[in-house]
């Protein structure tokens, strides 16, 4: 049995909870904690009160939601959390909803406000919004509207058409804004919370990278004591860090595994043996399953079945390699460590009442027999933060700068099966594409740039005066914060040009290359 994953830190740090609505945007809303310094977790909103002050919690945030607070079955809040002496900040629905419980009223007065909003704050003196203009811009995205405040509450700004757009009962820590403060278009969305956590709250901002290692570290030995663990090792960012970590943490009773599943990019293999060992100097097995994993995802085209495909012969190949090590001398190897991160596993539908879009291979995608016990120091953890905790580590810019690249690989890159001489061209036409893009100098400014396969898509071309009948290539360069969202990346008109070209010239059955212009959502990142 898989067991959970290690606990977040102790509870000697500072937690501030947020309580999920079902909002859009929840996990943006504990990135912004964090950004001031403050550990934050989120919570679904089905959960207890008594659960939830029982974390301890020195502050709770509430979100936004799609429900309307009066309708039947809207998600609701027992009225003791906002009774037990712990600061609360409600936004958007979790405002309306703090209103309603508390006596004031929501309704639907035809008050809609989507987007760009000028908010005038209306009391000197605020908690809230002490030091921020007078005016300034909010981002709005509600139909419901607060039109009287709980007594004891002081309004505190309001909107064109909106009366009470924030409010605060000073006295009782309680604060709520209709608006989103955490999108970056509400300009001093950062501040207001700011000031909810110190001043509201009076936290202390001392959350940083380093008690994470220090914790982690801490977690890691308690949970492995003296048996022995294996870490899927990829190259990319999140397992090189939990590799770290984890070294760091228990030392030569760790090897890492790295499975060239013949999914891999053009000379990934060859660096991960270089660039990795070189950095850590960590025991490294690496298993040729190509093979393997290409008889088993032979004739599959659809994308969850490849991805529970890839899932599962990623647990058998390290069960395998369990074995290898095991005929060496030493104790159990009962943990399989694996640098999953917070929005895999948001992404997986492991979060509170969020959908499942696709199985990550390393959570949603796992087979159900797994029998390691799973170490995920990062899982609670956005990809800048687990950057940050590299450099922490002290790993070189060439991993911890690295753009992500899937676990399955070039294998959710063809669209249609996959095969070896599918894979050999998508190779070639990705190392094209990356070489320029690091020519051009935009590897920074870009999150990542899956190149994509359309096997299953024809078009006429025409090339050496000659009918050419072939695939499609697709460039998906992204820009993005933590992958949740993206937007596609302006790229230079020349160095689309010349990745064009060069694709077309030196990639066989490649006779066209199109750029998707499609942000996160609606699109996702990868196309399966
Ligand atoms: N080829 C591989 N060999 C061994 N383990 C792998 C491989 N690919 C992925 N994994 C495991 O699956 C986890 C999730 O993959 P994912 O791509 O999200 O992370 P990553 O490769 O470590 O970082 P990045 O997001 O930067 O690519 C990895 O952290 C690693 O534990
Ligand atoms: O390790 C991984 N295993 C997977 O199964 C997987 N699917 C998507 N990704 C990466 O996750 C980010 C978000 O991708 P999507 O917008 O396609 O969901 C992007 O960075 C994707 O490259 C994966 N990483
Ligand atoms: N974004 C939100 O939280 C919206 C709250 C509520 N559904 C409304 O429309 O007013
Ligand atoms: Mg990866």
């Amino acid at each position: 049995m898989p067991a959970a994953p290690p606990a977040a830190p102790d509870t000697t740090t500072d937690v501030v909870l947020v309580v999920d609505f079902g909002a859009q945007y929840a996990q943006l809303i504990a990135r912004r904690v964090r950004e001031a310094r403050v550990y934050s977790e989120i919570v679904p909103s089905t959960m207890p009160v008594a659960e939830m002050l029982a974390k301890n919690p020195r502050a709770i945030i509430l979100s936004g939601g799609p429900s309307s607070v009066y309708a039947e079955g809207a998600p609701s809040l027992d009225r003791a959390l906002f009774e037990a002496g712990v600061p609360v900040f409600g936004m958007c629905y979790g405002f309306q909803l703090m209103a309603t419980t508390l006596g004031g009223t929501v309704d639907d007065n035809g008050a809609r406000e989507y987007g760009r909003t000028a908010l005038a704050v209306s009391k000197t003196g605020s908690t809230l919004f002490e030091g921020t203009p007078a005016e300034q811009p909010v981002w709005m995205s509600h139909g419901d509207a607060c039109s009287a405040a709980p007594e004891g509450f002081t309004v505190t700004a309001s909107t064109d058409v909106v009366p009470v757009a924030a409010f605060e009962n000073d006295e009782k820590k309680l604060y709520g804004v209709q608006y989103h403060p955490e999108v970056l278009h509400s300009t001093h969305g950062q501040q207001v919370l700011e000031h909810f956590l110190y001043r509201g709250a009076g936290i202390e901002p001392n959350w940083t990278t380093t008690n994470v290692v220090e914790e982690q570290i801490a977690a890691i030995r308690a949970q492995v004591g003296d048996k022995r663990a294996i870490c899927g090792l990829s190259g990319g960012v999140d397992s090189a860090v939990a590799a770290a970590l984890v070294q760091k943490a228990i030392g030569s009773q760790l090897t890492c595994v790295y499975v060239d599943h013949g999914l891999m990019r053009k000379g990934e293999t060859e660096q991960v043996e270089k660039d990795f060992v070189a950095a850590t100097g960590a025991k490294l097995k690496v298993v040729d399953a190509e093979k393997r994993f290409l008889d088993a995802l032979a004739g599959v085209s659809d994308p969850e079945q490849k991805r529970k495909i890839i899932g599962r012969e990623f647990i058998r190949v390290f069960e395998q390699a369990q074995l290898e090590i095991l005929q060496e001398d030493g104790p159990e190897v009962a943990f399989l460590v694996q640098g999953t991160l917070y929005p895999d596993v948001v992404e997986s539908g492991g979060g509170t009442g969020t959908a499942n879009i696709k199985s990550h291979h390393n959570v949603g995608g796992l087979p159900d027999d797994i029998e390691f016990e799973l170490v995920e120091p990062l899982r609670q953890l956005f990809k800048d933060e687990v950057r940050m905790v590299g450099q922490e580590l002290g790993l070189p810019d060439e991993i911890v700068q690295r753009q992500p690249f899937p676990g399955p690989g070039l294998g959710i890159r063809i669209v249609g099966d996959v095969t070896k001489e599918r894979l050999d061209l998508l190779r070639e036409a990705d190392a094209i594409a990356r070489e320029e893009l690091t020519a051009a100098g935009l590897d920074r400014d870009i999150w990542q740039c899956p190149v994509v396969l359309l096997a299953d898509v024809r078009s006429v071309g025409v090339q050496g005066d000659g009918r050419t009948y072939g695939h499609p290539i697709v460039l998906r360069p992204v820009s993005s914060e933590d992958a949740m969202t993206a937007d596609w990346s302006r790229l230079p008109y020349e160095t689309l040009a010349k990745i064009s070209t060069r694709i077309t010239n030196e990639v066989a059955d490649v006779n066209r290359v199109v750029l998707d212009v499609t942000s996160k959502p609606p699109g996702t990142i990868e196309w399966e």
